[in-house]
């Protein structure tokens, strides 16, 4: 193939020719912007492989394109203010269902806007293919704004990323002009953006509709496998982890170390968190499994009082503290770890540039300025994490760090060994 502009062509063509013949055969309509995708398709490799390949081609071939000032001059930050917008006054929720559509003025009467506020936020947001104007002066719905009309959760979804994360992020600069190199979970974008030294999550529960939304967004998030306990069940059967006990840190509801105990009977777990989390989850917990589980108050920067397990387990909880921080939490649990001893940390195991897909590294980098922004927390490579346990102690031995294609976290197998030091 003569050039890349060619190359990206032809791969957007073959790769088109694939999904246009999946909704063929399965007697799906075309893809417009009217229709979705049913979800089941959605989930089904035939029609995702050669749909992403063809997104990723096509905005290779974009970028390419619109040459070097592409990068620079089409940002989406008006798009997410007129998103912001449609889902707090409740713009899609007022549009009534096909084939009927409303004025301006219908649509200013039902939010309570001023009809040209209303008429820019939706003429802003038809350029995102949210809402249609196809006769002037009347919208109709398309695929995305009748999404976003029957998903609360997604409109909560957007509601803290324009609140929380995106605030956290534009001032990430600010921050770190202010506060030099720091890694103090308070000196971050966030604080600038909300003027406040709290850390952001003991902030948001003193504002509780806040933390609601921060909540609803967060169960958007982790929906769906890529964000289940498969990977790690299917990590501790390969290496036969099936006795003893599991230390759950962080555990919070004990989402991940519930149901790795309930397919192992020789496995217990004991779930560690903050006294308001546990006195929750405790409540919670079902009636099968409830003699092999343990819920304890403990804050992880304070030694670890559960002696000797076999297994001491973290999910999503490194990635919100800079390294001094996670070096404490790490340092906290040497005095409790016995030979053989295993820490399995469940994360995001960055790859290096270039290796796996396009949209997964825009996701493991978009997430990195994100944490960054809210806390000066840090999504880690595989060197990052070597790094962090060779400066902790080289008694920590990583003997994995494992990518399953279950989830989109990888996991960090870590032994105590005593007599051994890190490479
Ligand atoms: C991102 S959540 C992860 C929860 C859980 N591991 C999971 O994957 O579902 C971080 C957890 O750390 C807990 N946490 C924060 N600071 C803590 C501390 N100092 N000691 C113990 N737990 C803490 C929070 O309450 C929260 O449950």
């Amino acid at each position: 193939m003569s050039n890349l502009a060619a190359q990206l062509t032809s791969r957007i063509l073959d790769n088109t020719t694939k999904v246009n013949n999946y909704l063929q055969a399965h007697e799906l309509p075309d893809l417009s912007f009217d229709t979705d995708v049913p979800p089941t398709v959605q989930q089904d490799d035939d029609f995702t492989v050669p749909r992403d390949a063809a997104v990723e081609a096509a905005e290779e071939l974009l970028a390419l394109l619109g040459g070097s000032t592409r990068a620079i001059f089409t940002q989406k930050i008006t798009d997410l203010a007129n998103l912001q917008a449609i889902c707090r006054f409740d713009i899609a929720t007022a549009l009534p269902e096909e084939p009927k559509s409303s004025t301006y003025d219908e649509l200013a009467t039902s939010t309570g806007l001023p009809e040209p506020d209303v008429r820019r936020i939706v003429r802003g947001s038809i350029t995102n293919h949210v809402f249609k104007e196809e006769r002037s002066g009347e919208v109709s719905h398309t695929a995305a704004s009748r999404f976003l009309a029957n998903n609360k959760l997604v409109r909560q979804w957007i509601e803290m990323t324009a609140t929380e994360t995106m605030p956290g992020a534009l001032n990430m600069v600010n921050a770190m002009s202010k506060w030099p190199a720091s890694g103090e979970p308070n000196e971050a974008g966030w604080n600038i953006a909300y003027n406040t030294t709290d850390i952001c999550w003991e902030y948001l529960p003193k504002v509780p509709e806040r933390a609601q939304v921060f909540a609803d967004a967060m169960s958007v998030f982790t929906a769906g496998s890529a964000y289940g306990p498969e990977a790690l069940l299917e990590y501790v059967d390969k290496n036969k982890l099936h006795q003893g006990t599991i230390v759950d840190i962080g555990g919070s509801h004990g989402s991940v170390s519930i149901p790795i105990i309930r397919q192992h009977q020789d496995l217990r777990c004991i779930v560690q968190d903050l006294p308001a989390v546990i006195e929750v989850a405790e409540k919670n917990v079902q009636g099968d499994i409830k003699d092999r589980v343990e819920f304890m108050h403990h804050d992880f920067f304070t030694e670890q009082p559960v002696k000797n397990a076999e297994i001491y387990l973290m999910r999503w909880i490194l990635h919100d503290w800079s390294d001094k921080y996670a070096s404490k939490i790490l340092k906290a649990l040497v005095p409790a770890m016995k030979k053989g001893a295993r820490l399995l940390i469940h994360e995001y195991i960055i790859p290096e540039p270039g290796k796996g897909s396009a949209t997964s590294q825009l996701s493991y980098r978009w997430m990195d300025t994100l944490i960054k922004g809210l806390c000066n927390g840090k999504e880690r490579d595989e060197q990052d994490w070597r790094a962090l346990f060779a400066a902790v102690d080289s008694r920590f031995v990583v003997r994995a760090l494992y990518q399953s294609d279950l989830s989109k976290l990888g996991i960090v197998d870590v032994e105590w060994c005593p007599e051994e030091s890190q490479k």
